[in-house]
């Protein structure tokens, strides 16, 4: 196959049409001189694109299309999310103002929550769990979190954090006492499991809880300035309620770590005694989240405000437990964390969304340097380097959005028997689909040159905003040793049992390890017999990797053969060849030789160039409405003018 040129086709035989034009048809009074004010020209429309934009997006966005549409409306309406005009009056962008102070944004982001509350977005989201419910939820919050990542933590501590807690690990009396006063906002919670001494080991913490049988309390106690609660969200300025994870002592015996509610705050805000709380103080990003530090001066709450879902400590001081094992009484404890990072890793591709939203428009629009004397400059996206560093991240980003849509089903159909599965998906997803969304913000934000550094927008302030993805609701990589502990205890009890693999995503293991052809060939590397061997590699993200694509190609499969077919199948192939690309480990391990690798390389260049045509109507599809986009994405020269300037003075 020719090598590509050094630009596609189109950008040529545009410019020798305008060159021949020109050269026909001279301006009538001046030498030929290129221009020298740079003009807005929108997109090129001459490129629609043959599948429906309408269909991707709810493909992509996977259910809930027009719960979506009234969450962003809700939004738009309400001064309370643009606290100021941005770009000119036709066009308002709806942004939170990152340049207010932490008190200013923290108060903000109460104030909005208060607003959604009063027009019922959050009716349901406790006192029903089935699954449409859960499903509704999830698309709500993916539209609240692409406004802003504080609104959505903010919320999430007390519903899934707090709220969740409540219902997974407290029984009737729980459900029956908070779960509606929480939906309410009449009450407001939060979680205080990390301490300033351990966050990732659970099991290490050191705040205590002691049974007094004679009053049947427990006694709760910060021991030490390594035990303080530390980056409780809400705990700072607003939540009156925690759930505290302490190890709970009965006649001196640990029984390990369990869950109990506190009341932090009165009704009038102010601190209860036996609590001392101190804020944690400004971030680099997540200032509308109010993180504070938790100190228990022995302070006591009644036998009942043990959630017990798990194990039961009875009047007399009797421990009590269901599940035997303590590591599995343990894993119950930390099955709400799971839902957090459901949340976690389908929202952050929304926000993968917006940075490609932005910047693919605008590589459509910007252009840099001619190819000849006086002819036009050429547009960013036109430049081979330019598609190699975007398109294969829209090509994730597609990806990865099933997958997210495949957890998110698994996850509201959840069963006890699932639970560890779900515990590997979600550990894997968010890990994988977090490290893509700063990944992808990025490199968004360099292909934008210096305009991407500016606030209004939005792709380099969410680099600050989202960069906790990685580390809160567990910390990426002891997520992957969850998964790659898991993935080898379901291999040796294989090896032990002689038994097929069955669960956990490993069922392509008990076929023929795959033998890696010498040369490979464009159409080898394209089939999807080739690629779903080739992802399977190296433990838990070569795992995840497989899992993802998996999906993908499952999805496809469904497709009745036409565009949307043909558009995925280039998708797939451009996910799992710069999978191979881009990881060492195929290298590494021999799977694949340098000269095949130059074939990988020569190929995924041929899928930018094939993909290149669909990039705007790809972009469309990711369902951002244009006012959650920035003014980069659309005319930023009229955006930037001397008018605008004035307007907004
Ligand atoms: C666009 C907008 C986006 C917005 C998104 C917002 C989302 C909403 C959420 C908002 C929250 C944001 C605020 C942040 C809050 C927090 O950060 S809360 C605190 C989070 N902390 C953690 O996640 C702690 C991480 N650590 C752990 O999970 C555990 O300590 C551990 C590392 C897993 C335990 O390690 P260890 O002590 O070695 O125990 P193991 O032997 O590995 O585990 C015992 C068994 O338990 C199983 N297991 C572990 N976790 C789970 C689980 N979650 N579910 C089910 N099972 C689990 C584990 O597999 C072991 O099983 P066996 O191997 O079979 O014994
Ligand atoms: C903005 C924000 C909001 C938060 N909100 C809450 C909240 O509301 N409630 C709550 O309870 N917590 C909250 N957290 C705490 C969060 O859950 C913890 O920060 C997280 O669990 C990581 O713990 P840590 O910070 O102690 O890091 P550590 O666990 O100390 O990890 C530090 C580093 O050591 C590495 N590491 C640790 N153990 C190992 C190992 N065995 N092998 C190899 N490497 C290892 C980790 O990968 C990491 O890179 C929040 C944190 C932030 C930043």
């Amino acid at each position: 196959m020719a090598s590509p040129n050094p630009l596609s086709d189109r950008v040529t035989r545009r410019a020798s049409v305008i060159t021949r034009h020109l050269l026909q048809h001279p301006p009538p009074s001046t030498t030929l001189r290129p221009s020298i004010c740079v003009e807005y020209t929108p997109p090129d429309p001459s490129s629609p694109s043959d599948f429906d934009t309408v269909e991707l997006r709810r493909i992509l966005d996977g259910h809930h299309v027009a719960d979506r549409d009234w969450v962003f409306g809700l939004m738009r309406e309400s001064r309370l999310f643009c606290p100021r005009r941005i770009g000119r009056s036709d066009t308002v962008f709806v942004s939170p103002d990152y340049n207010q102070s932490m008190e200013q944004q923290r108060e903000a982001t109460m104030r909005r929550v208060e607003y959604l509350s009063s027009r019922g977005v959050f009716e349901g989201w406790l006192t029903r769990d089935d699954p449409e419910m859960e499903m509704r939820k999830f698309a709500a919050f993916e539209c609240i979190g692409i406004y802003d990542h504080s609104l959505a933590v903010k919320l999430g501590v007390h519903f899934f954090l707090w709220g969740g807690a409540i219902r997974f690990f407290g029984t009737k009396r729980h459900h029956d006492k908070w779960l509606k006063d929480t939906e309410d906002y009449v009450i407001k919670g939060c979680f205080a499991m990390t301490e300033l001494g351990h966050g990732s080991n659970v099991r290490g913490i050191e705040t205590v809880a002691t049974y007094d049988r004679s009053t049947e309390e427990f006694v709760i106690n910060t021991p030490c300035e390594s035990a303080q609660k530390y980056w409780i969200g809400g705990a700072a300025k607003h939540a009156t309620h925690t759930i505290v994870f302490a190890q709970l002592y009965i006649d001196g015996a640990n029984q390990g770590v369990h869950a109990f509610i506190a009341q932090i705050r009165d009704a009038n805000g102010n601190v209860c005694p036996n609590i001392r709380i101190a804020d944690c103080g400004h971030k680099i990003g997540l200032n509308g989240v109010d993180n504070g530090r938790i100190w228990f001066d022995y302070l006591r709450v009644p036998r009942e405000n043990l959630l017990n879902s798990v194990a039961d400590v009875t009047p007399d001081g009797q421990y009590v437990s269901a599940i035997k094992d303590p590591d599995q009484r343990f894993a119950a404890f930390l099955a709400p964390l799971t839902s957090g990072r459901v949340n976690i890793a389908v929202s952050t591709i929304c926000i993968s969304k917006i940075g490609l939203g932005v910047a693919v428009r605008y590589a459509l629009t910007r252009r840099a340097f001619s190819i000849a004397p006086n002819s036009p400059e050429v547009l960013l996206l036109d430049y081979p380097s330019h598609q190699r560093r975007l398109l294969p991240l829209i090509a994730k980003t597609c990806v990865m959005s099933c997958s997210g849509n495949y957890l998110k089903r698994i996850y509201v159909k959840k069963t006890p028997e699932a639970n560890k599965m779900i515990h590997i998906y979600s550990s894997a997803f968010k890990a994988m689909f977090t490290w893509h969304n700063m990944r992808t913000l990025q490199e968004c934000r360099e292909a934008c040159g210096g305009q991407g550094l500016k606030t209004e927008n939005r792709v380099g302030s969410l680099i600050s905003e989202f960069d906790v993805h990685s580390t809160f609701e567990g910390d990426n990589h002891i997520l992957l040793q969850q998964i790659s502990k898991a993935l080898l205890g379901e291999y040796l009890a294989v090896q032990l049992k002689k038994r097929p693999f069955k669960g956990l995503g490993l069922e392509h293991m008990n076929g023929p390890y795959p033998v890696i052809p010498d040369n490979l060939t464009s159409s080898v590397l394209r089939s999807s017999e080739f690629q779903s061997y080739q992802v399977a590699e190296d433990l838990a993200r070569a795992f995840s990797e497989r899992v993802i694509f998996q999906i993908f190609l499952d999805t496809e499969a469904s497709f009745p053969a036409g565009p949307l077919k043909k558009l995925f199948g280039l998708l797939r192939s451009m996910y799992a060849l710069v999978s191979l690309e881009e990881d060492s480990v195929f290298l590494r391990y021999g799977y694949l030789s340098p000269s095949n690798v130059a074939i990988v390389i020569k190929e995924v260049a041929n899928l930018c160039s094939e993909l290149r045509p669909h990039a705007l109507s790809l972009v469309e599809s990711f369902g951002i409405p244009d006012a959650f986009l920035s003014p980069l994405a659309f005319n930023w020269i009229e955006a930037n003018s001397w008018s605008s300037v004035q307007q907004q003075q």
